[in-house]
């Protein structure tokens, strides 16, 4: 193996799509204590979300962080500033993918329980080709992409410091998400950081 490549994002073989894979993120704290501060530094909110004319809890809590609200599912989120950590984050996750990000959505996955259904990042102020990085902290979980027209199914397991970044088309033909488990697992944070157009 190439030890200049190990800091370089790996592309995922995938059809009508773009995706990357960096195992992990270089930063100048450990995973633990960037997952320990993320848990107890940020503002967590239960939302609720209408799905098919019914409120609903989201089963993870959520945090909205950037420069502009959000609007998704029937709900907007008004963003909080950035934090400091958030925005050393943001930076060597610019450094990695070559992008500039202006917002994040995070995640928090308190335990098996804890899910995201199935969708798309393709609200129209992301624009026509998203560039979504989304960084992983915490237990491992399994990231399902599904082929909207095909229904072809791949499953990555996103493990403590992963760093995954989708763009090109992957919005527009595939669905993903994080199913719940029956098997225990401990807490997950993931940051998703986004260009709002
Ligand atoms: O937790 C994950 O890995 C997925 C997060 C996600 O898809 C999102 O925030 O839109
Ligand atoms: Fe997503």
């Amino acid at each position: 193996m190439d030890l200049f490549q190990q800091n370089q994002l790996s592309p995922f073989p995938l059809d009508d799509g773009t995706v990357a894979v960096l195992p992990q993120l270089p930063f100048h704290l450990s995973n633990a204590e960037v997952l320990a501060r993320l848990i107890a530094e940020t503002d967590w909110r239960a939302e609720s979300v209408i799905l098919w004319g019914k409120q609903h809890l989201q089963p993870r809590l959520t945090a909205w962080h950037g420069e502009a609200a959000y609007t998704y599912s029937g709900l907007r989120l008004e963003p909080l500033p950035f934090t400091p950590l958030q925005l050393a984050l943001k930076q060597a996750v610019e450094a990695a993918c070559g992008q500039r990000f202006n917002s994040v959505l995070l995640n928090f996955y308190r335990n098996e329980r804890d899910s995201m259904g199935m969708h798309s990042d393709d609200e129209a102020e992301l624009g026509p080709q998203p560039v979504i990085a989304s960084l992983s902290f915490g237990a491992e979980r399994t990231f399902i992409l599904r082929h909207k027209q095909t229904k072809q199914t791949l499953k990555l397991v996103l493990k403590d410091g992963t760093l995954l970044v989708m763009s090109g088309n992957t919005q527009k033909h595939w669905l993903h998400g994080i199913n719940k488990s029956t098997r225990p697992i401990g807490p997950r944070v993931n940051l998703t950081f986004r260009f709002l157009f």
